[in-house]
């Protein structure tokens, strides 16, 4: 009973919790009033939210309390970065059964903390109810800094399909977490504690990105939302989608044969989600820094076929060796 969040009660937990974060420059009114304050300094909030639950997104015996706390964070921050924002400022909403260890609470809200410190922004807010399923409800709120939002209805044809970040590790790590196996410390640790490439949201944003998303369903199936939207599609080079090392150890350990692992783990690059890599479209003549990786081109959509069922997303020409991640599916 004393050590559980039961024993210690609502209001110690939120005290516990509220005061492991930094007040920053964005933050007029941190925790503890009816509601925080926070700068909106060119008067347009980016304002976006996820859930993790348990069983779902997360095991406790495969993520460490401080995985998930990372996690929701760069899950959230990763859309406000994918909008060409800055992240300013969180509320978590923490629902959990009474019986859960205060330990795993605040290596929870240190891993919140910690990644804070990596993306910017803190956390202002939130809200703790009793549950029998643990669950994580993030809002996150971001600053344009005076620039338009970029969207996913703005691809045109011909424009350039890039991403940065990493693809493909998050989906590997979980396969290897589901069999058991051990493989790659990358893949691994990216499905627990995802590193979204946060500044070059809003560095996409300075080279002109008409279009943008982070990758968490899956990079074909992501880019079919941007399709939908502009009215466009996509095709995907797969010479362009190079796997990383960590990727193809990764496939072969998981059982992929000689002459198969290149094949499966483009797949995994193209159907696996969670990275939370960014996806964008740029003008053709757009000059893109390295760790922009060119995959594919907007193409434009064949006549009468915009809006209709069937990925408008194909890899070199073909339908995506995979599909993505679909709640209810
Ligand atoms: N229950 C809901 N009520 C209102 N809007 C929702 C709901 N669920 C999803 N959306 C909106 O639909 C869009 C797509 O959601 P989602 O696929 O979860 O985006 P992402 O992958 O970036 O988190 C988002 O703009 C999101 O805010
Ligand atoms: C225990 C467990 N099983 C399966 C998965 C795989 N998984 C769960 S949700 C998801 C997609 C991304 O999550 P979602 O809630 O759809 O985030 P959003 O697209 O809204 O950002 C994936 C690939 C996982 N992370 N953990
Ligand atoms: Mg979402
Ligand atoms: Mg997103
Ligand atoms: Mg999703």
């Amino acid at each position: 009973m004393r050590n559980t969040i039961g024993g210690l009660g609502e209001f110690a937990l939120i005290t516990r919790v509220t005061s492991q974060f930094p007040m920053t420059d964005d933050v007029i009114l941190g925790p503890g009033d009816d509601a925080a304050v926070v700068a909106a300094p060119d008067g347009r909030t980016v304002a976006t939210t996820d859930l993790l639950v348990e069983g779902r997104h997360f095991r406790r015996e495969w993520s460490t309390a401080g995985d998930v706390g990372h996690r929701a964070v760069a899950q959230n921050f990763a859309d406000v970065a994918a909008m060409g924002a800055r992240p300013t400022a969180l509320l978590i909403g923490f629902a959990a059964p009474a019986d859960l260890p205060v330990s795993w609470a605040e290596e929870f809200t240190a891993g919140v903390r910690d990644e804070c410190a990596v993306s910017g922004g803190t956390v202002v807010g939130g809200d703790m109810v009793g549950s029998d399923t643990l669950t994580i409800a993030v809002t996150a709120l971001g600053d344009l800094q005076g620039r338009a939002p970029v969207r996913r209805d703005g691809a045109r044809p011909g424009d350039v399909v890039a991403y940065t970040g990493h693809l493909g590790l998050s989906a590997a790590g979980l396969a290897l977490l589901e069999r058991g196996v051990d493989g790659p410390a990358e893949c691994l640790s990216e499905h627990r504690r995802p590193s979204p490439p946060y500044a070059r949201g809003a560095e996409a944003a300075l080279l002109g990105a008409t279009a943008m998303l982070d990758v968490s369903d899956g990079l074909a199936q992501d880019l079919g939302h941007v399709c939908r939207a502009s009215g466009v599609r996509v095709d995907l080079e797969s010479e362009a989608l190079r796997p990383e090392p960590s990727l193809l150890e990764a496939v072969r350990v998981l059982g992929a044969g000689p002459g198969r692992a290149e094949r499966v783990a483009r797949d995994l690059m193209v159907a696996g989600g969670e990275d939370h890599a960014l996806a964008a479209a740029f003008p053709p003549d757009t000059v893109l820094p390295d760790h922009w990786h060119r995959v594919g081109t907007v193409v434009e959509a064949a006549h009468g076929t915009a809006g209709k069922s069937g990925n408008p997303v194909t890899v070199d020409g073909h339908p995506p060796g995979g599909t993505g991640w679909d709640h209810f599916r």
